[in-house]
């Protein structure tokens, strides 16, 4: 095991008090595995994440455990926390049109990511190794990209840049919070396909975070679904899917069930 999570409860301060948002969270991530934490639009995916990451600012309160190669992440310092993450644990967010600057190329952000990870300053060696992992992404043309800004690449080709970064830090852990959400469904598709190729190539451990089951079906080998800031259902990804023992867990398959068969018949119309 290479992650594990124990009784994590997060809060958030308001004028009335502690309001919480996820309760009693228990879970556990296998080195080489894909976790998937399935669950419906503010069930508390995102802030389970989060906190597990130490991102949590102050009008939070986090209590709990989260063990990482024997070390518990919530009692350490800001600085040994910075340390870990990015290097040991990257995080891939929802919108990738908000993970970059604006104002710099993306040679000047990534070179300044890697350099303060890597502990790397030779220019030279950086830019071969963001290359290098442009080519595993099939980001063809990498030099050209490098001169870009941001607004100047699509949002699938910016979250495909965000998991080559990952992939030149090489942590043992990638947590993907809703890395398809953002993007069409073409891109969709060649996200999840890079993900799984990461996973193959470097053997890294994941989370992957979606509401959508039909994407976690594709990349899970273990499911846990929340519901209201609780775990209600998990277990192997493929015993959730085929048969769900939970409410929520049923409801969200029937829904996705449900829009396919819509879609189905949608087609089948417009062909007729
Ligand atoms: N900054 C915040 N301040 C107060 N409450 C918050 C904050 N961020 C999230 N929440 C609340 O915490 C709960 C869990 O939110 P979270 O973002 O984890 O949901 P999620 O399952 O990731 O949803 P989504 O799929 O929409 O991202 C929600 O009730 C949300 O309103």
């Amino acid at each position: 095991m290479i992650l594990e999570v124990k009784n994590l409860c997060v809060s958030v301060r308001t004028k009335q008090g502690l309001h919480p948002l996820v309760r009693d969270v228990t879970f556990t991530l296998e080195k080489n595995h894909c976790l998937g934490i399935l669950g419906e639009s503010g069930s508390g995916k995102s802030i389970t994440c989060k906190a597990v990451m130490g991102l949590l600012d102050e009008r939070f309160h986090v209590e709990g455990e989260v063990w990482f190669n024997g070390k518990d992440i919530l009692k350490m310092s800001p600085k040994e926390r910075t340390l870990i993450r990015g290097k040991e644990i990257c995080m891939i967010i929802q919108n990738p049109m908000t993970a970059f600057n604006p104002l710099f190329n993306m040679e000047n952000q990534l070179l300044e990511t890697l350099q303060s990870h890597l502990h790397v300053k030779e220019k030279k060696a950086l830019l071969s190794l963001i290359l290098e992992s442009f080519e595993k992404m099939n980001l063809s043309d990498g030099e050209a990209i490098l001169k870009k800004y941001p607004h100047q690449l699509s949002g699938g080709m910016l979250q495909r840049i965000m998991i080559a970064l990952c992939i030149a830090l090489n942590p043992s852990v990638i947590i993907a919070d809703e890395p398809t959400t953002a993007i069409d469904v073409v891109n969709q598709v060649e996200v999840i396909r890079e993900l799984k190729k990461v996973r193959e190539l470097y053997h890294t451990s994941m989370i992957f975070i979606s509401h959508d089951l039909s994407i976690l079906s594709q990349i899970s080998d273990a499911m846990m679904v929340m519901h209201q800031g609780v775990i209600v259902e998990k277990g192997l990804a493929k015993e959730i899917i085929f048969s769900p023992k939970e409410a929520p867990t049923k409801e969200l398959i029937s829904t996705r069930l449900k829009l396919i068969e819509a879609f189905r018949a949608c087609v089948k119309e417009c062909v007729c």
